[in-house]
């Protein structure tokens, strides 16, 4: 797949241990660093930047190298997106480069939980009202782009207070937060395509820019037909 190297990078956000010990398997677990780099708002042209800031979409790309933390693997901190006007969460899109992706998402009261498995080519849609986060369960480097409204601030005060997600991926397996008492079973799943939306595995899903696909990202409301796939 390919790497966008021919986007001029920015200087990333550096996600640090540091910010992540609240959402760690192991609360103390020693160790420092930066975990992980997201290189935010990009475009290849001055008319791909002007068509995504006009929809109020953001095109981002995100490295996570591999690592483990006390026997966790390396993961992102995890967010909810609020409502839209439309009174439907933010959905979001991803699409992974390189390496291999565990996306965990889960519904606001976790009595869903389900683990999205996505490899080189892969699309991944985090539907309304799911939280989410990207674990690098592989030692090699996860490369992955995504996009979405940039209209909204991520949430990540529900994932800080109950110490992350619903289950923590860890070297000797899945293992159940504790503080998500009534959390679901674990779903494991490969991602699904949306080929009416031109969303399918191995399309770059930076060729949407530009064209009357991405709708969904700012006004969900009318696209429940995309979410019914979860
Ligand atoms: O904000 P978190 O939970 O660290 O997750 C980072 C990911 O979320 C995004 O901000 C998009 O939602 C990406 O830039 C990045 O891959």
């Amino acid at each position: 797949m390919e790497l966008y190297r021919d986007i001029d990078l920015p200087d990333p956000q550096i996600r640090t241990i540091g910010q992540m010990q609240p959402v760690l398997a192991v609360a103390g677990c020693n160790a420092s660093g930066p975990l992980y780099f997201m290189y935010r708002n990009l475009a290849r042209t001055a008319e791909d930047r002007a068509w995504l800031a006009a929809n109020q979409i953001r095109f981002d790309y995100t490295v996570i190298p591999p690592r483990t933390l006390c026997g966790e693997f390396t993961k992102t901190k995890g967010h909810y997106h609020p409502a839209a006007p439309d009174g439907t969460g933010y959905p979001e899109l991803y699409q992974v480069l390189a390496g291999q992706a565990e996306y965990l998402l889960q519904t606001r009261d976790s009595s869903y939980v389900v683990v999205v498995r996505a490899g080189p080519g892969d699309v991944v849609l985090v539907p309304p009202g799911y939280g989410h986060v990207t674990i690098n369960p592989a030692d090699t480097e996860l490369c992955m782009v995504n996009l979405v409204s940039e209209a909204f601030a991520s949430e990540y005060a529900a994932y800080e207070e109950q110490q992350g997600a619903a289950y923590y991926h860890c070297t000797d397996g899945w293992m159940k937060n504790p503080q998500y008492g009534d959390a679901g079973d674990l779903t494991i799943r490969d991602a699904p395509e949306f080929p009416e939306e031109g969303i399918v595995h191995g399309r770059e899903i930076y060729e949407l820019i530009g064209g009357d696909s991405l709708g969904f990202l700012n006004n969900p409301a009318e696209y429940a037909h995309l979410f019914r796939a979860f």
